[in-house]
């Protein structure tokens, strides 16, 4: 379980996530939702320690991991798949992998290896071809497998749908189901509605940087929380009742 208390970020003179509190469990995929600027990709960063932060208090299954910098935070269980997938185009599909398993000895890097392959079985068919040479889809499958190198309990995930066909859009969705279902958490900023829609159990709405509302999906559009998000018309204080 993570838990995030009055996380703050500011860049200079502007405030871009303020206060913001959540939580996400294992075993399910937790939304974060709102519209462009919100603050969802700094809320990530902010946990993972990519920027620095004002206030805050990260909690990963009851360990304190705020002090952590991103190589212990790492090493603790949290993983992040940045938006845009960040992989190395002229690196092999497996250097790639072997990114996220940075600092771990052979063995263990060749046994999670093994599990990504048994996992992606065209992953290991093009695993010495070059990254940048796979479609869109299929780099994101690889962001998304070099994040499970680490082994994480949770990880955090921006925008993977981003630039993706409809049909490359199920598969990541397909790939980040069976993740939560092998008891991993997975905390999701995602604009793809209909992909919200199918994987999210619970989602937190933010806008102008803060957690305006909080509930299951099903919730949240019922009560117009996230077309107002999206909108931009979320505007009023957090009564999330979480
Ligand atoms: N490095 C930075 N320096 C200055 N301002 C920043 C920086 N990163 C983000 N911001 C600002 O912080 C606010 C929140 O940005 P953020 O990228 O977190 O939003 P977002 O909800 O992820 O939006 P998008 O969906 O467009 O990525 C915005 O006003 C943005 O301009």
């Amino acid at each position: 379980m993570l838990t995030v208390e009055d996380l703050t970020v500011a860049f200079g003179p502007t405030t871009a996530v303020r206060g913001v509190t959540l939580h996400a469990a294992p075993g399910t995929v937790t939304g974060i939702l709102g519209a462009n600027g919100a603050g969802k990709s700094t809320t990530l960063l902010g946990i993972h320690g990519r920027v620095p932060r004002s206030s805050g208090r990260i909690v990963l299954d009851g360990q304190d991991v705020t002090g952590h910098d991103t190589r212990a935070l790492v090493r603790a269980g949290l993983a992040l798949c940045p938006e845009n997938r960040r992989l190395f185009p002229g690196l092999t599909i497996e250097d790639n992998l072997l990114v996220g398993a940075h600092g771990q000895g052979r063995k263990v890097r060749r046994q999670r290896l093994r599990g990504i392959y048994d996992r992606f079985g065209w992953v290991h068919a093009r695993r010495a071809e070059p990254a940048g040479r796979l479609s869109g889809g299929q780099q994101q499958t690889v962001a998304i497998a070099r994040a499970l190198m680490s082994d994480p309990r949770l990880v955090l995930l921006d925008e993977p749908s981003s630039g993706l066909s409809p049909v490359a859009v199920d598969e990541v969705g397909e790939a980040l189901r069976d993740i939560a279902r092998a008891g991993t958490a997975v905390l999701l900023v995602e604009q793809n509605v209909r992909l919200v829609r199918q994987l999210c159990s619970t989602a937190w709405v933010i806008a102008h940087g803060e957690i305006t509302a909080h509930g299951t999906v099903a919730e949240l559009f019922a009560a117009g929380a996230v077309s107002d998000a999206y909108l931009g018309k979320a505007t009023v204080p957090p009564d999330s009742g979480s």
